[in-house]
């Protein structure tokens, strides 16, 4: 389907979705802190999760169970797990590659679980060492165990606007690999433009193939914002029915395994901009900009979100 034909077919009226929800997945505290140099300690970290928490976010993916040889940012998965405030309605989902992720997390306590693949040979083989098809049979042995458990999990599709490794991506690759996550039992998928370089163009083509096996209410949106264009297509995800969406709080963030990428779509930025929208999200935004700033100075780096920043004066920070 075309860009502007799609457009025509599905486009809402803000007026008729004033009281739709979309929800929000904070990633703030898992990809936002992976890639950060500075080694932040578990206590800002379990302060930060308390923190998101309290504004009205459901969902707070609050780190992953890695090899700590791969990603040294995730090294106190288990302390910040056991330490941060489990708040009733609030799910803290953490990532997990394989099983040896999985076991670790649920003896942690954890009671949902992502798994991560890609859309990109190139980038499987970097991210996880293992090529695509080895990576779903992995993933399916962490479902397996998981269903055994009652413990939901999640699957994300890295690379499936663009490859830091390979460059285009065909969307019908990402349509494969997201449909047999979903078969494997995953209730949903994260499509993850992990470096940013997707246009509202690339994203409706994505979507036309995405739609083809998966609904769209089992599909999230993951959108980096290395060339400034997360919002809008997070902006064209929505419209074309998607409600779920992963964002960062101040911005945070990148892929330790995507050279350049820059953090994921600010949660400030897009809080407001749905709530111009109409949608509701549940999130109290000036006290998710307080949440922004303060990170930002305990990590002593910019605030990476254009709303935070705007309302910073007015909330007298
Ligand atoms: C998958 C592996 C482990 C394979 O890494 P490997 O080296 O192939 O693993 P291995 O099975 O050969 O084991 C090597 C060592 O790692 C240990 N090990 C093995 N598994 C674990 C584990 N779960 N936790 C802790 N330790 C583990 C294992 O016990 C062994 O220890 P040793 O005997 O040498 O002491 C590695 O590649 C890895 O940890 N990769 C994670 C990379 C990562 O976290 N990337 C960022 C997240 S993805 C992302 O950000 C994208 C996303 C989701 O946000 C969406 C988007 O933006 O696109």
């Amino acid at each position: 389907m075309s860009f502007l034909r799609a457009s025509k077919l599905t486009r809402r009226s803000y007026s008729t979705a004033s009281r739709e929800f979309v929800k929000l997945v904070e990633v703030g505290p898992r990809d936002g802190l992976q890639n950060e140099a500075l080694n932040v300690p578990t206590p800002t970290k379990v302060a930060l999760i308390n923190a998101l928490s309290a504004t009205g976010l459901a969902v707070v993916e609050a780190t992953s169970f890695v090899s700590p040889k791969w990603v040294p940012q995730m090294g106190d998965s288990s302390q910040v797990f056991a330490q941060i405030d489990k708040k009733k309605g609030v799910s803290y989902p953490v990532l997990t590659p394989n099983l040896k992720g999985f076991e670790a997390a649920v003896a942690a306590g954890v009671k949902e679980v992502a798994v991560f693949g890609a859309a990109s040979e190139a980038f499987s083989k970097k991210n996880i060492n293992v090529s695509i098809q080895e990576s779903l049979a992995r993933f399916e042995s962490v479902l397996q165990a998981a269903q055994k458990q009652n413990i939901s999990v999640r699957g994300y599709v890295s690379c499936v606007l663009g490859c830091p490794y390979e460059g285009k991506v065909d969307p019908v690759k990402a349509a494969e690999v997201a449909k047999t996550l979903l078969d494997m039992g995953c209730y949903e998928i994260s499509l993850g433009d992990t470096i940013g370089v997707g246009t509202p163009g690339s994203m409706e083509k994505l979507l036309d193939e995405i739609e083809k096996v998966i609904p769209l209410h089992q599909v999230a949106v993951h959108c980096h914002d290395t060339y400034g264009q997360a919002l809008a297509n997070i902006h064209a995800a929505v419209q074309r029915g998607v409600r779920v969406v992963d964002s960062s709080v101040a911005g945070l963030g990148g892929c330790p395994y995507a050279d350049g990428a820059s953090g994921n779509v600010s949660s400030e930025d897009v809080v407001y901009m749905l709530n111009g929208m109409g949608y509701e999200t549940g999130v109290n935004l000036p006290e998710l900009v307080k949440v922004g700033h303060w990170i930002s100075g305990q990590m002593n780096r910019p605030n990476g979100s254009r709303v935070g920043n705007a309302m910073k004066k007015k909330l007298g920070l």
